[in-house]
């Protein structure tokens, strides 16, 4: 039977009974996190569904390395499907269909700046979107008695928004965008399903989290990019918004284990995962330009269209609560992060320079 640890199902070698295989569903598996998130569930022995949107171009780079085509039903262990968070019936539909035993809710629209843009959509794809899947969910135990189906909802610290730090589970939410208003609604239909329906619910409060993954338009990325670039001459201008923004980033590849760890507690409960130092954009800037020897003065342009209507000034997260409950502690420090992803994109810098230089492709001002 392909649903279980190991070759076959049955009695093993000194007759134990094989332990069924863990079935996870992820939403949002496109992403930084869901591709951590797959991989650090494969590791363990789960069977991986994603749940991916339709797009005229094919969006899933993050798992290609992963990938195996279906055909080969033995080592195919991570399986796509199509579906929405706007379309309540797609979810459910998938939820009878692939039976799971843990589900990450990680899909949104989730660029701040963009949310002030696209509002409704925004909300519709947070807030509502989280409603209708943890709807899916219950309705779904409803009809099978799987009961002990858990939930984990990707929480953000843009709830915080204008709340001084440090911030921990008790600080009150003030949020600054469209974004970050659709997140706390998902993070109180997460704990009201919880009350109410006695769902195995969680809320992950993840401060932000970055890596050679992150989406090219979050200003970590695009600055390590950018780095790149200019340093094989490719580029020579950054433009940015507001330097002194101060953010606590992490590694997105420690802070999916928190997630993990949350659903293997014995209750549900929410969780703030941050490593607990801010820095703010100018340091990252340093640090990033300074290990490749330029200087950020030399490139950055300050662009008013990077600013936002309201701005997050400061985010420093307390996860004494992750530390002690979960026993999680980030590994990967900021200096260490930020060199992480500028050789990344001085790797990829240096092959973009190749096909410049033979005429394949033109070098853009900016990527
Ligand atoms: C936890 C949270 O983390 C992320 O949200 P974010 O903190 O808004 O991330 P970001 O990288 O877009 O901005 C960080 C700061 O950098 C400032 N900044 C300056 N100049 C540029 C600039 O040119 N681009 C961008 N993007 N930001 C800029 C910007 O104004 C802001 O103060 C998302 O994953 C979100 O989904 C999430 O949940």
């Amino acid at each position: 039977m392909e649903n279980t640890v190991g070759s076959g199902s049955g009695s093993g070698r000194n007759g134990e009974v094989a332990e069924k295989r863990k079935v996870a569903l992820i939403t949002g598996i496109t992403g930084q996190d869901g591709s951590y998130l797959t991989e650090f569930l494969l590791n363990k022995g789960y069977e991986v569904h994603g749940l991916i949107r339709r797009s005229s171009n094919f969006n899933t780079q993050r798992i290609d390395h992963i990938y195996v085509d279906p055909h080969n039903a033995h080592k195919a262990r991570m399986k796509l499907h199509y579906a929405d968070l706007s379309d309540a019936s797609s979810l459910r539909r998938w939820l009878d269909t692939i039976l799971p035993d843990e589900v990450y809710n990680l899909a949104a629209q989730s660029h701040v700046a963009v949310s002030f843009e696209i509002p409704d959509y925004t909300a519709d794809v947070v807030a509502t979107g989280a409603l209708r899947l943890l709807e899916a969910v219950r309705s779904h135990i409803a009809a099978s008695g799987r009961s002990h189906i858990r939930y984990y909802q990707a929480g953000s610290s843009e709830m915080f928004g204008a709340t001084p730090p440090p911030q921990s589970e008790s600080t009150p939410f003030h949020p600054r965008s469209p974004y970050a208003a659709s997140k706390c609604a998902a993070h109180w239909y997460t704990v009201n399903y919880r009350e109410a329906y006695g769902l195995f619910a969680c809320n992950g409060i993840l401060f932000n989290h970055e890596s050679p993954r992150r989406g090219e338009n979050f200003v970590t990325r695009k600055i390590t990019r950018a780095v790149g670039r200019i340093k094989v001459g490719l580029q020579s201008k950054l433009f940015l918004g507001n330097l002194q923004a101060s953010r606590d980033w992490g590694f997105a590849g420690d802070y999916v284990e928190a997630m993990w760890l949350m659903l293997q507690q014995e209750k549900p409960d929410d969780y703030v995962v941050a490593t607990e130092e801010s820095h703010t954009v100018e340091e990252f800037l340093e640090v990033a330009f300074g290990y490749v020897g330029l200087n950020w003065r030399d490139h950055v342009v300050i662009d008013k269209r990077y600013f936002r209507p309201s701005e997050v000034d400061n985010l420093k997260g307390d996860a004494t609560k992750a530390k002690k409950v979960l026993a999680w502690k980030p590994k990967v420090a900021f200096q260490q992060l930020v060199k992480m992803m500028v050789d990344q994109d001085l790797e990829m810098a240096q092959k973009e320079k190749v096909l410049v230089d033979a005429g394949y492709i033109d070098a853009h001002q900016q990527p």
